[in-house]
């Protein structure tokens, strides 16, 4: 890999504006901005002020909405939602340093396409870019802050996830490496989805029993799911997967459990979107349609799928789930 230390994020949303803050203390970064009025204030303000209100802005952070400027970076974090990944890549492609890593941070998976963003990038990138995925438990608002982080970095190569994960680690942001791209990019963009689940429930008022078993029974879907598409038990039993689940199942700070909180509460989904991403939302269309593919039953998805659709009410989706015939714990 490239000696060049230096990073570019593309996209100064929440998570985009977090990752450059938790690594411009070791490497210049540049953050890139669809609108150069946003980097403007940024650069100005030395704060994300609509993402990221009161955390400042490392000083070596240079916000700007040139995409020349990307080209100097040795290793790219793209960091804009899932289904904007293969637009950016196509408007910025241009720019990207050749042979420079590019670091996949959205966790989704394309509509309509049924794609991973791992395939997504390897159709819309230059042959041969290397590619890594980004994911784990991981709050903007706590990484911003210098709060203690764990997450992993998956690269099919594992010299380069061993390399991306020592560059991109520090004394709060701590990066696990794996070779298992798949299973990572999988808990990624399925919790969000099976948060949205949880959400549900809370804001339905079912209970906190309710909710526990929810998780558990979301986490055998993933589990399954993963099996099926290639991802590795042992991974999603990590911090991408079984971690990540935890964080976004329990805790309102969650954008997909908010959504799925407001659901419950009897929120038309437009409303309880509010403007803010829930990845989950976009996602679980895709990852039911790639689970029924293979034949495979996602009860809990499938049931987030048909309420964001609007195409079933949150009570008669939990008289469906409680209805289904009894089977062993583990099938
Ligand atoms: N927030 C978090 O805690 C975490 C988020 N993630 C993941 O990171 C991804 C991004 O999330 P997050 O940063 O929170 O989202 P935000 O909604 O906070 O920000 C999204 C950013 O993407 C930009 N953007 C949207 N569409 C485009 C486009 N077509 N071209 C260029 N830029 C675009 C937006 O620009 P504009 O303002 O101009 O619309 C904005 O800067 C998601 O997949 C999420 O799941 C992962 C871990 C943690
Ligand atoms: O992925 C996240 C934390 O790991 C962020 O979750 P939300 O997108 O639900 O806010």
């Amino acid at each position: 890999m490239s000696q060049n230390g230096s990073v570019a994020v593309i996209g100064g949303g929440a998570w985009g504006t977090a990752l450059a803050n938790a690594v411009a203390g070791r490497h210049p970064v540049t953050l890139w901005l669809r609108d150069p009025e946003a980097a403007a204030r940024i650069e100005r303000g030395r704060e994300n002020a609509r993402y990221l209100p009161g955390v400042p802005l490392h000083p070596g952070i240079r916000a700007t909405a040139d995409a020349g400027a990307l080209a100097a970076a040795g290793t790219v974090l793209l960091v804009t939602p899932a289904q904007t990944a293969r637009a950016v890549i196509g408007q910025l492609k241009s720019h990207l340093p050749p042979g420079a890593p590019i670091v996949l941070c959205a966790k989704g998976i394309e509509r309509g396409t049924d794609a991973f963003m791992s395939a997504v990038a390897a159709e819309a990138l230059p042959v041969g870019t290397p590619v890594a995925v980004l994911s784990g438990p991981s709050f903007a608002a706590d990484v911003a802050r210098n709060l203690p982080t764990a997450v992993t970095l998956a690269a099919a190569e594992a010299g380069l996830a061993a390399d991306l994960a020592h560059r991109l680690s520090g004394p709060t942001l701590r990066l696990y490496h794996t070779d298992d791209v798949r299973g990572v990019e999988i808990g990624g963009a399925g919790k969000n989805v099976l948060a949205i689940a949880c959400g549900i429930v809370a804001g339905s008022g079912l209970g906190e029993s309710a909710r526990a078993a929810l998780i558990a029974r979301a986490f055998a879907e993933l589990m399954r799911f993963a099996r099926l598409y290639g991802g590795r038990p042992e991974t999603l039993m990590g911090l991408s997967g079984l971690g990540d689940l935890v964080l976004t199942a329990s805790s309102p700070q969650s954008r997909n459990f908010a959504f799925g909180e407001r659901l419950g509460a009897g929120a038309t989904p437009e409303a309880a979107a509010g403007g803010k991403l829930a990845e989950g939302a976009f996602t679980a269309a895709a990852l039911v349609a790639l689970a029924r593919a293979q034949g495979l039953e996602m009860p809990i998805a499938e049931a987030v799928a048909d309420i964001v659709a609007g195409a079933a009410r949150v009570d008669a989706v939990v008289a469906r789930l409680m209805a289904r015939p009894l089977k062993g714990e583990v099938e």
